[in-house]
């Protein structure tokens, strides 16, 4: 028997294409156990961005998640944010599962030097994560619990 757990069921997500060239360039996971799918950038020509620059980029796709259940998140890759400061504008892209619009990748160089994204480059991945919705209830006092109101280091450091 195998250590390797079976992998859960996978929802299916309806895709359009909103540009015929990402055909060749359907994101999907890299390995069994990758969390997230590469985006591309759906750009006509190579796109430099000077130190501080933010561009909103297109990747030509757009996933209606449907199940309010689901959400996506955009997240940036670690090699191009480490290496190169190239991170999200927004730091992370959520993606209500009631969107039918483009994805939509907001690129920041927050690095020191110039850095040329080139077309369908991969510059960020795509996570669904679940989700789940409250009910707000309205009341004058909470159930007292240990921690109480204490936050922002109020448990110490070490
Ligand atoms: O990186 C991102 C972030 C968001 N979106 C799309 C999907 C998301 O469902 C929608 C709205 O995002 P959000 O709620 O974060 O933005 P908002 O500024 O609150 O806009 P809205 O008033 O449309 O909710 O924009 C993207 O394509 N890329
Ligand atoms: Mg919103």
């Amino acid at each position: 028997m195998s250590d390797t757990p079976r992998p859960a069921a996978r929802p299916r997500l309806a895709v359009k294409l909103l540009d015929e060239r990402l055909r060749d360039y359907l994101p999907g996971y890299a390995t069994d156990g990758s969390a997230g799918m590469d985006l591309r950038a759906l750009l006509e020509a190579p796109l430099t961005l000077a130190p501080g620059q933010c561009e909103l980029v297109r990747t030509g796709l757009a996933i209606h998640i449907a199940d309010p259940g689901l959400a996506g998140l955009i997240l940036p890759r670690s090699g191009l944010g480490h290496k190169h400061g190239i991170v999200l504008g927004n730091l992370v892209g959520l993606i209500d599962s009631d969107y039918q619009g483009e994805l939509m990748i907001s690129v920041w160089n927050r690095g020191q030097a110039p850095f040329t994204l080139e077309p369908f480059e991969r510059l960020a991945q795509y996570v669904l994560v679940p989700v789940v919705q409250a009910e707000l209830e309205l009341v004058d006092d909470f159930d007292a619990s240990r921690r109480g109101a204490g936050g922002f280091g109020s448990s110490g450091r070490h």
